[in-house]
């Protein structure tokens, strides 16, 4: 008997030349990058007291935010990437050893947009030339890289735009944050960061001279003081433009990593990627001083083609040399961005081309004194192929010896026909590296079905810790790591907690999501008590008052609205998304 389902209408192809030709708005690609592990969840939830085992540590006090990217519409074009997919935010609230769960995704003037439309209206990836006209002159960013607490919010990043401000309890969203009209560059960091010592905020921008979509060669760094206000402002100029993702803060440099996957605005007119990969550009390190530069400051210092990864750790040694840990990768890891003269499918290419790809932890040593242009050799490799380290955040700007990691080792088993092709990579190993003994060991492995997302450091919570004793000696990885799990074959998700300082022994305890999250970019752990401490500053009566979201259109906004005079219509930035 014929299959209930084959009896309804044959359904025409969704999508054809890759892009969307029938009006469905509610059939998503059959593509990889749309089905299994990947497939959108689009759930927004509220879970109390989630499943456990084992015995959470009843002193972890606060919540674990994450990001993950997580497409609420087909998109326009079939093979559209993870990283073109709306901002959602996770919490994780630990409190007396009990989780509960929250998700909620980030309302950013595309998600209003496209929301009012039932339908997917921003095209590409970074590219506003793939738009629908409806959308002209919006701000296309989709917060899906990084959430950051600061003063009472929370921040939703992603590089191609401003942030945008969530309230940290309720998810919900507040609106675009300008830092009360101080930061108004068309783009912001996903990766600022945060001095521990004087509690400023150290942000930057790249495209930042025009509207964030135009090649604009400028970098813009911010320095945003404890009490939110902006003391310092700096613009630099790139020798191309391309991607600065991360950076690394010392007590008075900042450096910027540009890498050499290139923006070309004639590309983007034509419809296409907003980035090449470059195989025979340099990685370039921008070197700025954190106090009082000026645009002739910046030096570059300049080493082999290379991708980079995410900053370790990053201070000064007792000779003045900057020194940055980071990984840096053979070779493109975002092969959906390939080089312009190389037919390369969209496709994913397979598991063993990726795996080829080593991405090693490199410790580099700047001399700031020398001549821009010098060109540099890392000083020491670590030995492991691996991606989101991570290290105990007290010690940003200091001299640090641990970090974790997400690492990949082949040489475990994989179980290929329960899972398919790994889902964003076989970071199938979690790892805690130590730069002084060299160790490689203490790691543990997720199974042949599992792989990790990236991990953060929780600071073990003391009776004795209160803000009185921060001056204190910081005991470095004293703490917890909380990491998500991907289960692959069921499409489910954990989250495991180890003691930061023995992974090898295995999860002290486990949490048991019922659902399937998507594969997430950042996260933070927050304290409890600052967020309470925050609620209160900003609660009625309160000594700071509540979040203000950006209550003007960005700079470029009023110059498009300007040049459209009589024209028409841009109904992207009429529906800007601000305070009145
Ligand atoms: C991991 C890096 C990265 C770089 C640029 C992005 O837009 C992004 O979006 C999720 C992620
Ligand atoms: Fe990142």
């Amino acid at each position: 008997m014929a299959h209930i389902f084959s009896l309804a209408t044959p359904v025409p192809p969704a999508y054809t030349s890759s892009k969307r030709t029938t009006t469905s708005q509610t059939t998503f690609p059959s593509t990889p990058f749309f089905t299994g592990f990947n497939k959108p969840s689009r759930l927004e939830a509220d879970i109390f007291q989630l499943e456990t085992t084992g015995v959470i540590p009843p002193s972890i006090n606060g919540t674990f935010y994450r990001v993950q990217p997580d497409h609420r519409f087909p998109p326009i074009y079939e093979e559209d990437i993870h990283f073109n997919g709306d901002g959602s935010v996770s919490a994780f609230h630990f409190s007396n050893g009990h989780v509960d769960f929250k998700q909620r995704y980030v309302h950013t003037d595309r998600y209003n947009a496209e929301t009012a439309a039932r339908q997917a209206l921003l095209g590409k990836y970074r590219n506003p030339y793939t738009d629908n006209e409806m959308v002209k002159g919006i701000v296309r960013t989709a917060s899906n890289t990084n959430v950051i607490f600061w003063r009472g919010m929370l921040l939703a990043t992603k590089e191609d735009g401003p942030p945008f401000a969530m309230d940290p309890t309720t998810l919900d969203t507040i609106g675009r944050y300008d830092f009360e009209g101080q930061v108004t560059s068309p783009t912001f960091t996903a990766h600022p960061k945060i001095d521990p010592d004087t509690g400023e905020m150290v942000g930057y921008a790249y495209q930042a001279g025009g509207d964030g979509a135009d090649g604009s060669r400028e970098i813009v760094v911010y320095t945003i003081d404890k009490d939110g206000v902006k003391t310092e402002e700096a613009w630099y100029e790139a020798p191309f433009c391309g991607m600065i993702h991360d950076c690394a803060l010392t007590k008075n440099w900042l450096v910027l990593p540009l890498t050499p996957l290139k923006v070309d605005v004639e590309r983007m007119k034509k419809g296409g990627n907003c980035f090449a990969w470059d195989p025979e550009e340099d990685q370039w390190y921008g070197v700025v001083p954190r106090r009082g530069g000026k645009r002739e400051d910046i030096k570059w210092f300049r080493a082999d083609n290379g991708f980079h990864g995410h900053i370790a750790g990053a201070y000064e040694d007792s000779t003045g040399k900057i020194i940055v840990d980071l990984t840096v990768a053979t070779s493109n890891v975002f092969y959906w961005f390939p080089p312009d003269n190389v037919p390369t499918s969209p496709t994913p290419t397979t598991l063993p081309q990726r795996n080829a790809l080593s991405s090693d932890t490199h410790r580099w040593s700047i001399d700031p004194t020398l001549p821009t242009h010098t060109r540099i050799t890392p000083t020491k490799l670590y030995g492991i192929n691996g991606e989101f380290s991570r290290i105990d955040d007290r010690l940003v700007t200091r001299p640090y010896r641990h970090f974790w990691q997400c690492i990949i080792d082949p040489t475990r088993p994989y179980n290929f026909s329960a899972c398919g092709p790994p889902a964003g990579g076989l970071f199938n190993v979690l790892g805690h590296f130590d730069w002084v003994t060299g160790a490689k060991d203490d790691v543990y492995w997720a199974g042949d079905t599992c792989t990790f997302q990236e991990p953060v450091f929780v600071p073990r919570q003391t009776s004795s810790s209160s803000e009185e004793d921060k001056g204190e000696e910081v005991r470095e990885g004293d703490g917890y790591i909380i990491v998500l799990l991907n289960h692959l074959d069921v499409l489910r998700n954990d989250i495991l907690i180890f003691d930061a300082l023995e992974v090898k022994k295995g999860p002290v305890a486990v949490v048991h999501l019922p659902v399937k999250l998507k594969l997430g970019l950042h996260g933070n752990f927050v304290e409890e008590s600052e967020v309470e401490g925050w609620r209160v500053k900003r609660g009625e009566g309160g000594s700071v008052g509540p979040v203000k979201g950006a209550r003007e259109p960005l700079e470029w906004q009023k110059r498009l609205v300007r040049s459209a005079e009589g024209v028409g219509e841009l109904s992207g930035v009429k529906g800007w998304g601000g305070e009145e």
